[in-house]
């Protein structure tokens, strides 16, 4: 028996992307899956997609997850703190919802307008020292989806001095599933097909996290609602304070990382080249006109942005190999 898993929210989006990398991982054994309006049905019956796995959702309740060495939180927005501190100290837990995500609880409170949960590491390895930190906690906060596109952006640049942290603008388009599997009348598909749309425009509640992730002071956010089912493109632009060229500064960045490419020069990151895998695509550049630093991030929303992201940081909580199950290869076009 390798590490015993369970995912909390399987039947969701993320919780069912969950399941395909845990049932492929050569070192997880999946023990269970739970689910809130599902519970008592069959994991295929939800996920067409992973017929073929054996496994009824039972329902998301501390007993369910007790079995498991580790388990993934994969919850909406305030579900997660509660049954978070009804599991046993011993055991690791990823949490792939924004409960544990900030420091500020003032932030918190304003953006998600609830009670904080409380602050565990952070986990985007790829930011400095992140690694170690994840490696040794037994609590991890995954990040959220835009600010996974957005710092592995724009982090490099405020650390290394060639961008201003108090004029970064951010505009991004996101596939419908980064919205959960709801039932929402602005997610049909009459609505989003043929369609773009901008929402939560000028208060959207990563601002916060990515600020907290990269030291930027100021920061407008434009997220777009985009008709695919995943994928996330983001345009990060910034004033630039001279010295290094920001591709240059990227390469350097990323040198030991293994999901995250800054692509050729001239070659711009596309969302379908991502989709099923881990991997973030780079590229950056200059505007001709405003001199303003440019740079293009893609990610799958429920690879690097959810699912991939989390089992990255369970690989280093365990010591192994951060690659360990996961694709740093696209599945399209
Ligand atoms: N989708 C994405 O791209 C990303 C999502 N995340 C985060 O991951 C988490 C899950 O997102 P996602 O999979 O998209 O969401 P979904 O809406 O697709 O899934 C939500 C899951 O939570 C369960 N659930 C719903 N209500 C409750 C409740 N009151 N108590 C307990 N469980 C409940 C659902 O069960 P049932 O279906 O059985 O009712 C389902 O399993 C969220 O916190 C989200 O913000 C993070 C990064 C990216
Ligand atoms: C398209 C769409 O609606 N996307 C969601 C992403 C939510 C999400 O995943 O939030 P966390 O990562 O913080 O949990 C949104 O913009 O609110």
């Amino acid at each position: 028996m390798g590490i015993r898993v369970a995912v909390a929210g399987a039947s969701g989006y993320a919780g069912g992307e969950l399941l395909r990398l845990i049932a492929g991982h050569p070192e997880f054994d999946l023990v269970a899956a739970t689910a809130h309006s599902q519970a008592g049905r069959p994991v295929a019956a939800v996920h067409p997609q992973l017929s073929g796995l054996n496994l009824m959702l039972t329902a998301t309740e501390p007993a369910e997850l007790a079995d498991a060495d580790l388990v993934f939180l994969a919850l909406p927005h305030g579900q997660s703190g509660a049954l978070a501190a009804q599991l046993p100290a011993g055991t690791k837990v990823v949490d792939l919802g924004a409960d544990h995500r900030l420091a500020d609880a003032a932030a918190w409170e304003l953006y998600y307008n609830s009670a904080h949960a409380g602050t565990w590491t952070y986990g985007l390895p790829e930011l400095p020292g992140q690694r170690e930190r994840i490696a040794a906690a037994d609590r991890v906060a995954s990040t959220g989806c835009y600010a996974v596109a957005t710092v592995l952006a724009l982090a490099p640049l405020l650390r290394s001095g060639i961008a201003a942290a108090d004029d970064v603008v951010v505009v991004a388009a996101s596939g419908t599933s980064g919205a959960g599997k709801n039932a929402k009348t602005h997610l049909l598909g009459s609505e989003v097909m043929g369609d773009l749309s901008p929402y939560k425009v000028g208060a959207h509640q990563h601002v916060p996290e990515i600020k907290q992730a990269t030291g930027a002071l100021s920061l407008s956010f434009t997220p777009i609602l985009a008709p695919m089912p995943r994928g996330i493109l983001a345009t990060v632009t910034a004033r630039p304070l001279g010295g290094a060229d920001p591709r240059e500064v990227l390469q350097a960045a990323y040198a030991d990382s293994p999901f995250v490419h800054v692509l050729p020069e001239d070659v711009w990151p596309h969302t379908a080249a991502t989709a099923g895998s881990n991997s973030a695509h780079l590229q950056a550049t200059f505007d001709v006109d405003s001199g303003r630093i440019i740079v293009v991030s893609a990610i799958d929303n429920l690879g690097k942005g959810a699912a991939g992201q989390a089992v990255q940081n369970a690989n280093l909580m365990y010591g192994l190999p951060e690659t360990t199950g996961l694709s740093v290869f696209g599945v399209a076009p």
